[in-house]
């Protein structure tokens, strides 16, 4: 579904340059579901705003579908963000129109590509739990509510792919059970290929694979050990990557590139003073990184 390699995107303004991605290598199947997860800065958004089309590569491949993103035109992109992909922010603000009811926000859409299917827009309601409310204006519902009308919105027209940045950044616990519970089941049951940005490593137990990002780089990746294990108890307690948490559920893995680099993480490198340049020793099975060898003595 997705493949990004050597993606590159530098935001330029004035004298200033700022390289948000440089050279990520990114592959997605048709029908999983994963998380992004990384710190801030890292480069999570800018990697999603280009699979949703919302900002343009610097240079790189990056292709979703059969759609090229690189060299695709301002035409195509219009239908590839009406047809291929679905959109969620944090911030459902982006997604909704106060001033109309539920099912016409969800309808919206539909009207814009000239689809209207009402059957399908009260539907989708019904999948996230609005049947009761459908009728009522976005100002009448809670903000775990609009939000579940947000991913009615970002389905309206039956994409295949589902981007979300950080989808229950600003709900509590519980609705973020529901609204994950929803990925799952459109996940399951349509084969909607979803991709989750987070910071919440508490969502990763509930995602076949997490893809960690450092400095613009896919640095390591998680996969889980037993698919059909879909919960997320052990991740509870606030563990992050690398203090055991995840590695409970998921197998860690790191990512080594076509040319065979690799990222070594900043806190290995600090305990053994590796500054710039190290040792590698290959013993038939293994690959040993230590510190530089002395010249002296
Ligand atoms: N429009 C822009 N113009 C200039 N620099 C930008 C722009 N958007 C992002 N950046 C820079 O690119 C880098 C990556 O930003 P990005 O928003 O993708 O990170 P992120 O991992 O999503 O962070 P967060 O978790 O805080 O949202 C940052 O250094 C950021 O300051």
């Amino acid at each position: 579904m997705i493949t990004c390699e050597g993606l590159v995107k530098i935001y330029k303004s004035d004298d200033l340059e700022v390289v948000a991605l440089q050279g990520l290598n990114l592959h997605v199947r048709d029908g999983e579901m994963m998380a992004i997860i990384g710190n801030s800065g890292s480069g999570k958004s800018t990697l999603l705003n280009i699979l949703g089309g919302l900002d343009r590569p610097s240079a790189g491949q990056v292709s979703v579908g059969p759609w090229d993103l690189l060299k695709i035109t301002e035409e195509q992109l219009v239908s590839y963000k009406r047809d291929t992909v679905g959109f969620i922010w944090q911030s459902n603000a982006r997604n909704l129109l106060p001033y109309l009811t539920a099912l016409e926000n969800v309808e919206m859409p539909m009207m814009l590509s000239s689809k209207v299917d009402r059957a399908y827009a009260k539907q989708l309601l019904e999948w996230v739990g609005l049947k009761d409310r459908m009728y009522n204006k976005l100002h009448q519902l809670s903000g775990g509510e609009q939000q579940r009308v947000a991913i009615a919105i970002s389905l309206a027209n039956r994409p295949k792919l589902l981007l979300a940045d950080e989808p229950t950044g600003s709900v509590d616990t519980a609705t973020s059970d529901l609204i994950m519970g929803i990925f799952r089941r459109l996940n399951q049951e349509l084969g909607i290929t979803i991709v989750i940005v987070t910071h919440d490593l508490t969502l990763a137990g509930k995602v076949d694979r997490v893809v960690a990002i450092r400095d613009g780089l896919t640095s390591t990746e998680f996969v889980k050990r037993n698919p059909n294990l879909d919960d997320v108890q052990q991740l509870g307690d606030g563990a992050g990557v690398g203090a055991g948490g995840i590695h409970s559920i998921h197998e860690e893995y790191v990512v080594v590139d076509r040319v065979g680099r690799l990222q070594i993480p900043k806190a290995y490198l600090t305990a053994l003073q590796i500054t710039d340049r190290a040792s590698m020793e290959f013993d038939g099975e293994r690959i040993i990184i230590s510190p530089p060898k002395s010249l002296e003595g």
